[in-house]
């Protein structure tokens, strides 16, 4: 519910051409999925329609089974008038952020690649310096006999 606080001024006017953020994963808005809580993404956009539920023309039940989730096609496909297309301003909180997305599956990625690079790297130097000193333990033995 913090990002309600956070989103509160970027309501109205500029959440039609929102300036930027702020930005939710589609993993945050999945959490909200109950009627205590339920955001939805319509066109990369997201929703907090949890006190709109009750109000819903179409019923509570339609919007409750979309919470969570993406629900652009279900609302394009009832084919929603402009009154409700414009009732979508008032429960603009944020955007669905791609960028961020990628940027941590980015991170992962490069974090597998250094944890592979050590298995790679490290584990036959280690092994070649075990042979080295057992080959001149070796040497050292037949020298003193
Ligand atoms: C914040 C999102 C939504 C808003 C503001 C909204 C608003 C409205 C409004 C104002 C109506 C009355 C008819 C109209 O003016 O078009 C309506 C009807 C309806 N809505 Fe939504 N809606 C939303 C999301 C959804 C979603 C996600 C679904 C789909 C599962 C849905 C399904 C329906 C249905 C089935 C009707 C009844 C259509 C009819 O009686 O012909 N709505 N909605």
């Amino acid at each position: 519910m913090e990002q309600l606080g956070e989103a509160g001024p970027g309501r109205g006017s500029e959440a039609q051409q929102p300036p930027g953020g702020p930005f939710f994963t589609r993993g945050e808005v999945a959490k909200r999925n109950s009627c205590k809580e339920a955001w939805l993404v319509i066109r990369e956009r997201v929703y907090d329609v949890t006190r709109f539920v009750e109000e819903h023309p179409g019923g509570e039940e339609v919007l409750l089974e979309q919470a969570g989730a993406d629900a652009t096609e279900s609302f394009e496909d009832v084919g929603h008038s402009t009154d409700a297309q414009e009732m979508l301003k008032q429960y603009f909180i944020g955007e669905v952020h791609p960028v961020r997305l990628g940027g941590r599956e980015q991170s992962e990625h490069s974090q597998g690649g250094s944890s592979s690079f050590w298995t790679t790297w490290l584990i036959p130097l280690f092994g070649a310096l075990v042979i080295g000193l057992m080959y001149r333990c070796y040497m050292m033995d037949g020298k003193s006999s």
